[in-house]
């Protein structure tokens, strides 16, 4: 078995297939419209602005300068016009009705809001961005950070989405204080977890659910945006720049959906001191948060200024297979690196008894107690609506297992704790790093991972979780 990235060289090519070339279009986009392309897993496109101005969720494009597009569904947006040569080929079709106006008038209200708090000395609006799935929220929240950078702003933003990671590998949750231009090419960018960077980074708070939903265990994931948002804030005040700019939080959508939602949307309003909600695609999510939370105070005794904006027409839903690919993705780029920057990531063999690892549990899970049923003579377990025969029992949150065959192919988070540490202090520790299991050898009872850098893991604790889910083809 081979691994990509370690050294070995490619096999030569047996025949020379001919080169077919990629077809070659040129579109003149009209001001305010947008060009919306669907890239396929494992095709790429070449974007270059010929002339005009164009911007990616609100990031501006270099004029000739030419963009690659691999394996994603996005848009091109220009307020004055432009012409684009796009070469490859991709789904593509030009809209003339966006809801930008409106989210670009968001942007200059929460502009305002900085600059009365950079004058007073303040922190800047923390606004949460909430929607149902594929509503948009990533796009706006990344539109939002864009805009706020091109104003020389710093702002934090943070992902309490685990299914999608946020310069990190899905199943963590971040804070990020942006300083820098978001890459356009790679959705967020990506940051230098393994590797040291010649350009300005971007370094996430980073902490792990690993998990896909937040109500898969509401018992871990609320003291993780506990540690989150207590983190973020210590860092937020101690940087003026990023005080006064304020957070920008990305939600994930089954918590705007689901019925033990606004629970969990409650949580992140109160950890955070969040004081500005924006509800996107929802006429009926916008008038259940006004109900609940038109008489609520934040801590520092504000109140909540909640904003309907629509969804965009080009969002579009992502099945299984799409996020299993771009998870994927995210996970190979961690370790390998990406067209630009190749990293050199290593392996180690570490024997079972060396490593101490903390399974996620999920859900709560019910202990019945047995109950003697005598007509049967022998004795049942009690199901958990009969009275009486029901004890709750609290298991801890990670259980502590061996390494076996089934964690072959997954993610482990290293954690940035003892191996004596309580299961809490675990919980709220920070990652350290992620290594993927390449190999599980049971005869000898040994493990062999795969790692950015060759760091020692065997006095750390490390968590295994069922999302990113098992990334088959890491391993070539
Ligand atoms: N204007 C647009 N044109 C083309 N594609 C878009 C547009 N806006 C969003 N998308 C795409 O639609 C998909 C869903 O958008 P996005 O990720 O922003 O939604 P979301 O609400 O954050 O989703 P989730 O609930 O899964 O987190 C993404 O692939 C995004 O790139």
């Amino acid at each position: 078995m081979s691994i990509p990235g370690l050294g070995q060289a490619a096999p030569a090519a047996a025949f020379s297939a001919p080169i077919l070339e990629a077809p070659v279009a040129v579109h003149e986009l009209q001001a305010n419209s947008e060009w919306r392309f669907e890239v396929e897993i494992g095709e790429k496109i070449d974007v270059k602005i010929l002339s005009g101005t164009a911007e990616i969720f609100g990031t501006e494009l270099a004029v000739n300068h030419l963009y690659t597009f691999r394996g994603v569904k996005s848009s091109i947006y220009t307020w004055h016009g432009c012409r684009i040569e796009v070469t490859g080929t991709c789904e593509e079709y030009t809209a003339e009705e966006t809801p930008m106006t409106q989210y670009v008038n968001t942007h200059f209200a929460l502009e305002k809001l900085r600059d009365e708090a950079a004058q007073n000395g303040r922190e800047g609006p923390r606004v949460l961005v909430v929607g149902p799935t594929n509503a948009g929220k990533t796009s706006l929240v990344k539109l939002l950070t864009a805009y706020s950078l091109r104003m020389g702003r710093q702002p934090m933003v943070i992902n309490t989405d685990s299914r999608e990671g946020l310069l990190s590998i899905p199943g963590s949750l971040t804070a990020t204080p942006f300083a820098s231009i978001i890459d356009v090419e790679q959705g967020w960018g990506s940051s230098p977890t393994s590797t040291s960077s010649p350009i300005p980074v971007k370094l996430p708070l980073c902490y792990y659910y690993g998990l896909p939903s937040p109500e898969d265990n509401t018992k871990l994931y609320k003291p993780i945006i506990t540690r989150l948002a207590l983190a973020s804030t210590s860092r937020l005040t101690d940087d003026p720049a990023i005080k006064a700019t304020g957070m920008i939080i990305d939600t994930p959508g089954v918590i705007s959906q689901g019925k033990g939602g606004f629970d969990l949307i409650s949580h992140i309003v109160s950890e955070f001191s969040v004081n500005t909600v924006l509800v996107i695609g929802s006429e009926r999510l916008h008038s259940e948060m006004l109900r609940k939370f038109s008489t609520y105070r934040t801590s520092t005794g504000e109140t909540i200024t909640l904003v309907k904006l629509d969804k965009s027409g080009g969002c579009v839903d992502r099945d299984e297979t799409f996020t299993h690919q771009t998870n994927e993705a995210a996970i190979k780029e961690y370790f390998f690196g990406n067209a630009r920057t190749t990293l050199s990531p290593h392996t180690q063999t570490i024997g079972y008894d060396d490593l101490l690892i903390y399974k996620i549990r999920e859900g709560i899970y019910l202990i019945s107690a047995p109950i003697v049923d005598p007509s049967l003579h022998s004795i049942a377990h009690a199901n958990s609506f009969l009275p009486g025969g029901v004890e709750e029992t609290e298991q801890g949150l990670f259980e502590k297992v061996e390494p076996n065959p089934s964690m072959q192919h997954c993610i482990l988070a290293v954690m940035y704790a003892t191996v004596n540490d309580s299961q809490d202090a675990v919980r709220d520790a920070s990652v350290m790093g992620f290594v993927y299991v390449a190999e599980v050898d049971e005869t000898k009872r040994r493990l062999r991972v795969l790692q950015p850098m060759s760091t020692r893991i065997t006095d750390r604790p490390l968590i295994w979780g069922s999302w990113p889910e098992a990334a088959v083809s890491l391993v070539g």
